[in-house]
């Protein structure tokens, strides 16, 4: 057993959503001791009894192994290592509420891809208000919950400021079909996967309105510019947004419809109704990414659209029309 096996041998994971879950799944075939936080007691029940995440993963035959805990306590008992998944919006609450319970000195994994609606913070900066004494780091990439639960091949990225606990980690919650790379770039990896989720939502309504696949391949393009620009802006590094957690997000995200992002902008394009969609993570981040921009002076065109087509401001035609119109400029990708 490798020193990264024996010393995070416990892994809790606060969040019974798909994404907790499949992590959760992943983890344990990595051979980890895995209990997941799902706050509904029924889920938790759920988990522990039928071995099935009904509302959030279904169809996924759970290992019996896995136990989940309706009280965060129970879950984060003797943790040697913590995953937070839930939605960006709601971790800020639930690492205030597990703050009492986790072990000190133990990392936490931040596993959304959002940034906060109301302070612009990455999930990264809002937890170090949180847990002040926390080793913090983030896991992102291309990585669909179901893929992964199903053990189907995948590749992220695990990112702290400190190198070796982000290589540390890196090497614990790898798994036989769940590769992790690390880097230090913690900033660029959180950017990364918090805007690819507003620019999915855009080409969504690209095909939900039926514009043709070179209009989809022209938004990821200018949309991936606008992602780097304003990644750096955030203090990531144009090199990291150019892997697993910006392009390599971008690309999967934009080209599915497994991805929630891209259905809710496929649901608008079409001009259907959203309610009762599952999660799309980019609906609150797309107001703030196009507010952080101006603040920064960077042109987002294809955001500030988007931020446009959720407020119900403007249709996608309208929208189509004002980005074609923009004035011709050589193509500057930097
Ligand atoms: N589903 C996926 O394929 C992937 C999701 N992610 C990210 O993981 C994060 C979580 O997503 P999912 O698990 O897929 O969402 P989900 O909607 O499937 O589950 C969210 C979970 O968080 C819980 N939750 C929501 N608000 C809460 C609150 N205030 N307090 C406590 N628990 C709360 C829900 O009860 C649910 O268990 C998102 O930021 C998403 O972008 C990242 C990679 C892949
Ligand atoms: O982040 C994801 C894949 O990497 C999941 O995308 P959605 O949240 O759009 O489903």
């Amino acid at each position: 057993m490798s020193l990264a096996e024996t010393k995070r041998k416990r892994v809790a994971v606060l969040g019974g959503g798909a994404w907790g879950t499949a992590l959760a799944v992943s983890a344990h075939h990595g051979g980890r001791d895995v209990r997941l936080w799902a706050r509904d007691p029924v889920l938790a029940d759920e988990i522990n009894r039928h071995r099935t995440n009904r509302r959030y993963l279904a169809d996924v035959v759970l290992p019996p192994e896995l136990k989940a805990f309706a009280s965060l306590g129970d879950a984060l008992k003797d943790a040697s290592l913590v995953l937070s998944v839930v939605p960006a919006q709601a971790t800020r609450a639930v690492l205030a509420e597990a703050s009492g319970d986790l072990p000190a000195g133990v990392p936490v994994v931040l596993c959304a891809k959002g940034i906060e609606r109301e302070t612009g913070k990455l999930v990264s900066e809002l937890a170090a208000e949180t847990l002040p004494n926390t080793p913090l780091a983030a896991l992102s990439g291309p990585s669909f919950a179901a893929d992964v639960a199903r053990g189907l091949p995948t590749a992220v990225t695990v990112a702290s400021a400190d190198a070796d606990l982000a290589q540390d980690l890196a090497e614990a919650l790898s798994a036989p079909a769940f590769r992790c790379y690390s880097t230090d770039d913690l900033a660029g990896v959180e950017a990364g996967g918090a805007l690819k989720n507003v620019l999915a939502i855009a080409v969504g309504a690209a095909a939900g309105a039926d514009l043709g696949a070179s209009a989809r391949a022209a938004l990821v393009t200018r949309g991936f510019v606008e992602l780097r620009r304003l990644g750096v802006a955030l203090g990531g590094r144009a090199d990291t947004l150019m892997g697993l957690s910006g392009l390599g997000d971008l690309i999967l995200t934009c080209s599915s419809e497994q991805s929630r992002n891209f259905t809710y902008g496929a649901t608008l394009g079409r001009g259907g109704p959203t309610i009762g969609l599952k999660l799309a993570e980019g609906v609150a981040t797309a107001s703030i990414a196009a507010e952080l921009a101006k603040r920064h002076g960077i042109e987002t065109p294809i955001i500030d659209a988007t931020v446009a087509l959720l407020a119900g401001e403007s249709s996608v035609g309208e929208l189509v029309g004002s980005l074609m119109a923009r004035p011709v400029k050589p193509e500057d990708h930097i």
